[in-house]
């Protein structure tokens, strides 16, 4: 039994409708310790022949055996782990990776095996010395002459400490004194034990070989040893091929180094390392990219941000722990009339007097409510007129004021004690004056407005006021308030009803006010339900929906943008697979698997993705805060684009999977390239 023994192996290619027979039935045997030179016609087969043995190959009819183990060409994962353990390959074109260092394509090959990383470090560096390349291990290759590359290559052929070197054209494109180092190299790789199997055209690399054989037409001639001198038959043709025995070198048994497949972080190194080499192409790529994911992440900020400032400034104007309860009207005609005063309560002065007011018992089943801690009565009166000196004014709106109004409404004075009253500034007190209308602060107004008494006849309720204050509402009829007693007072002096028109019912927590409102308007006292609630919560509820529709079409907006990135990337990832087929070759003869070559792209995808996010990110936070220091006027310091750490995640969730999308399909191509098709090309 031989080392390496072929058997029979028959290889044809189809063109067309035409199957040309390269190999036509060859019978090879090899032994360890053995250097072979295979010689023949040019487009005799004699790559084809190499690329077979190497494991490149695996459509052809024959069988291979390695150590008397049948080899399944089939076996996809067994081929890798040749190719990996058993073989070292270099070639005419020394298969060097350009964006690798001289030390770190040694080291590649030596990353399969399971060394520690120094003693890795330390045979590549050891095999460097061998080769006489110390000095040049930081060079990239184009930086090197021929022989040099060569001798990388041969470094690298050695690193996993394979036992058959293959080497096919080694000195093709060589100088004289360089095809004798790397011939002496050779010679000397196989006296330590290793089968070497050199295609050659040149005679003297030929006969520097211990056995030579010819393949002409696909047929193996009769061999001759290096001297020219007819041998036996450890190489033979057809079925002369068992007629003799190889050679016997001596086998040598050889410590081997153990192998594994590549771990994922040297893939993902070295699409670091070509990213790095490629840094001008992929920067564009990685511009565009971040800019969609910074349109996204700013809209979102500003979504954010304006929700946060709408509910800031509601919650300034109502307090959402109080809410506001009217009494449903109990007629028809009354409906009517109060759904009208709800749009227009400039016209709902007739109504005032009618509107339903609140029992002593009503009001105690609102306090008795859960969530409720206490409840506030309130009167209001609409179509008021405010004397000031000899002048009229228009109150649409005299109402009491709640407690929980806010005092930062005020702009002059105070809430209304006793006998006092503020007016609104837009509609009374700027109209009285422009200029001077603080100093309206502590003069008398007269109030009167109409209504009907208990008996239904129309009376007229008027009382001499002190100003308190001035209140900038945000109500578009202004307010025009008194505290309640005044307002019952008045009431009670002309004999109509001093019983609350309104209620606020404060509760315990503002997360409360819907399930509150919910609770008041469907509270039935005698068979009705006669309270209407309004929730603060419900109506921000509604203003948060818009914004948050807004913001999805906004961040939809620059989701197409996002769909150009993909596509940019998808486009580069192809670029990239093509212009780096030779690389994918090399890989994959080294013993990559095709998953290695999967993710080497898709590391390069996502790095591309991983840095958008984090170019998007800061961009976000230099716009967030440019927007917001100059919006700061309008909104009074609050921080209108609001960037929080979940749009953060979102965003590099979002590149992350539109780059590993968009590197499905190209790393797909790379993996499933025909590694001798790879490497053949340019
Ligand atoms: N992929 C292919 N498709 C079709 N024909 C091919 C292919 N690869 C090689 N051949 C043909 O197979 C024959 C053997 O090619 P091969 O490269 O093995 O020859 P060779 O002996 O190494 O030649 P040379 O010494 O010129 O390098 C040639 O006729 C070549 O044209």
């Amino acid at each position: 039994m031989s080392y390496l023994e072929l058997t029979n192996i028959h290889k044809s290619y189809q063109i067309g409708k035409q199957k040309f027979d390269v190999l036509k039935g060859i019978n090879l045997q090899f032994e360890l310790g053995e250097f072979v030179a295979i010689v023949g016609e040019s487009g005799g087969g004699k790559t084809t022949l190499v690329n077979i043995i190497s494991g490149l190959d695996h459509d052809f009819a024959g069988t291979v055996r390695i150590a008397g183990q049948l080899l399944d060409y089939h076996h996809e994962k067994q081929l890798d782990q040749y190719r990996r353990e058993v073989i070292g390959y270099i070639s005419q074109s020394y298969n060097l990776i350009a964006h690798l260092t001289v030390l770190e394509n040694v080291m590649l090959a030596l990353d399969m095996t399971k060394l520690s990383h120094g003693e890795r470090l330390r045979r590549a560096h050891e095999l460097l010395a061998q080769v006489g390349l110390t000095a040049q291990i930081r060079k990239y290759p184009q930086q090197l002459s021929g022989g040099q590359k060569q001798r990388v290559a041969i470094a690298r052929a050695l690193a996993g400490d394979p036992q058959i070197l293959i080497a096919d054209e080694p000195t093709g494109a060589l100088d004289a004194d360089n095809t004798a180092e790397v011939m002496a190299m050779l010679q000397k790789i196989a006296q330590d034990g290793r089968l070497v199997i050199c295609v050659t055209h040149s005679q003297r690399v030929a006969h520097a070989a211990s056995r030579i054989a010819e393949l002409n037409d696909g047929h193996i001639q009769p061999q001759s040893n290096a001297n020219g001198q007819q041998q036996a038959s450890p190489v033979s043709a057809g079925a002369a091929a068992d007629a003799g025995s190889p050679k016997q070198a001596q086998p040598i048994v050889r410590q081997q180094l153990p192998a594994r497949p590549l771990p994922w972080h040297v893939s993902v190194m070295m699409a670091f390392k070509h990213m790095r080499h490629t840094w001008t192409w992929n920067t564009l790529i990685v511009i565009g990219t971040a800019i969609g994911l910074f349109a996204v992440m700013l809209f979102n900020g500003l979504g954010t941000g304006i929700k946060g400032y709408i509910n800031h400034e509601m919650n300034a104007l109502v307090d959402p722990q109080s809410i506001m309860v009217m009494h449903q009207a109990d007629n028809a005609k009354d409906q009517e009339e109060q759904a009208a005063a709800v749009y227009d309560p400039a016209v709902a002065g007739g109504i005032a007097a009618r509107m339903p007011v609140f029992t002593g018992p009503q009001l105690t089943a609102l306090r008795d409510l859960k969530h409720v801690t206490t409840i506030e009565p309130g009167i209001s009166a609409t179509n008021a007129t405010i004397a000031i000196n000899q002048q009229k004014f228009a109150a649409p709106e005299l109402t009491t004021w709640t407690s929980d109004e806010s005092t930062r409404n005020l702009k002059v004075g105070h809430v209304p004690g006793n006998n006092q009253i503020v007016l609104d500034k837009s509609s009374i007190a700027q109209k009285w004056s422009a200029t001077k209308w603080r100093q309206l602060v502590g003069q008398p107004v007269s109030v009167s407005y109409q209504t009907f008494n208990l008996q239904g006849k129309p009376v007229t309720i008027s009382r001499t006021l002190t100003v308190a204050g001035i209140v900038d509402s945000s109500s578009e009829v202004g307010i025009n308030a008194l505290n309640y007693q005044t307002m019952q007072s008045m009431r009670a002096a002309a004999k109509v009803s001093t019983q609350p028109t309104f209620v606020t019912a404060r509760i315990t927590s503002r997360m409360q006010n819907q399930a509150v409102v919910n609770e008041i308007n469907h509270l039935t006292i005698d068979g009705k339900r006669p309270f209407a609630a309004t929730s603060i919560s419900a109506t921000l509820d509604s203003f948060n929906t818009y914004v948050n529709i807004a913001t999805a079409v906004l961040a939809a907006i620059a989701g197409i943008s996002l769909v150009v990135s993909a596509l940019m990337i998808i486009v580069t990832m192809f670029m990239s697979v093509s212009a780096r087929m030779k690389e994918i070759g090399i890989l994959r003869s080294l013993g990559e698997r095709r998953r290695d070559i999967r993710r080497l792209f898709t590391s390069e995808a996502l790095m591309i993705g991983l840095i958008s996010a984090t170019i998007a990110t800061g961009l976000s936070y230099v716009a967030a805060r440019g927007l917001n220091h100059m919006l700061a006027k309008l909104t009074g310091g609050y921080a209108l684009v609001q960037i929080q750490f979940s749009n953060i995640v979102v965003v590099f969730i979002l590149a992350i999977v539109i780059a590993w999308l968009a590197a499905i399909l190209p790393a797909r191509r790379a993996a499933r390239a025909n590694p001798i098709k790879a490497l053949l090309s340019e």
